[in-house]
């Protein structure tokens, strides 16, 4: 299996001394990553030192043999990454963000922003400008945006909150079929029972720190990753909540 990403004891420390510490860990083509962890843990700082929109402060992250601080540019090529409302112009319609993305990449034609519409379930909604959007509609328009130019690995941090059943059923049938071509996903959330569902592999983030990391079959039994969560986490302090 071709290995997509290795990150290697990546450390980030914000001003306030929060951050993330010694992160480690590879994914392989198809690979889906769930990452979990309580609000603040680092979540989103590790997909923001993966995809260049942070700094790390030592460690390095390689993306198909690339490294993203020495050659971002090629390390960058078949990332996709929805991370948070600034990846959307908010004064664009739906489908002038994707155009504004598309001239970035000459070999995709036009119909490519109808299929990542479609794929989405966006397509009724082309013309509204983002800021007009629902939540959940918006989601569906960060999902377009990762997806545009056909990643091989899409990062996306809690694309799922906000989503309505129908946009649960179609993220869920999009992340299944793209894996299963090959495209290697990691995807932050807190609704555990979704990545339950999707991710082939999951990683715990608490304090900044990992806490696990592992594949769903090494968890055993089809072990939910609450489980596992609550676990790792000291169980006792969640006795009594179910
Ligand atoms: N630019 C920044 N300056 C200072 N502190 C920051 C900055 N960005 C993040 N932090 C801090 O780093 C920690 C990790 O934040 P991060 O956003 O990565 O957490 P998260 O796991 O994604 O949380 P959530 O589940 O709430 O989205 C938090 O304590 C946060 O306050």
């Amino acid at each position: 299996m071709e290995k997509v990403l290795e990150v290697s004891n990546v450390s980030k420390a914000f001003k306030n001394g929060r951050g993330i510490q010694d992160i480690h860990f590879s994914l392989e083509q198809g690979n889906v990553m769930g990452v979990v962890g309580p609000n603040g843990a680092g979540k989103t700082t590790m997909m923001k030192c993966i995809t260049g929109l942070a700094r790390p402060d030592s460690g390095h992250i390689t993306i198909f043999g690339n490294d993203v601080e020495r050659d971002y540019k090629n390390a960058m090529k078949h990332v996709g990454a929805y991370i948070g409302p600034g990846t959307v112009y908010p004064y664009l319609s739906a489908i002038q963000n994707l155009k504004q993305r598309l001239r970035f990449y000459p070999e995709l034609s036009n119909n490519r922003i109808v299929e990542v519409l479609e794929q989405v379930g966006l397509l009724e909604y082309k013309l509204e400008k983002a800021s007009s959007l629902s939540m959940g509609m918006a989601q569906r328009l960060g999902l377009a945006v990762a997806l545009l130019s056909k990643p091989k690995l899409v990062i996306l941090d809690e694309p799922a909150n906000g989503l309505d059943i129908d946009g649960m059923l179609l993220f869920r049938r999009t992340v299944e079929e793209l894996s299963s071509s090959g495209v290697t996903f990691i995807i932050s959330s807190h609704l555990t029972k979704e990545l339950d569902e999707i991710c082939s592999h999951f990683a715990i983030i608490q304090d900044g720190k990992l806490l696990f990391k592992g594949s769903k079959s090494s968890l055993g039994n089809d072990r939910p990753i609450e489980d596992v969560y609550i676990e790792k986490m000291g169980g006792d302090r969640y006795a009594g909540k179910h």
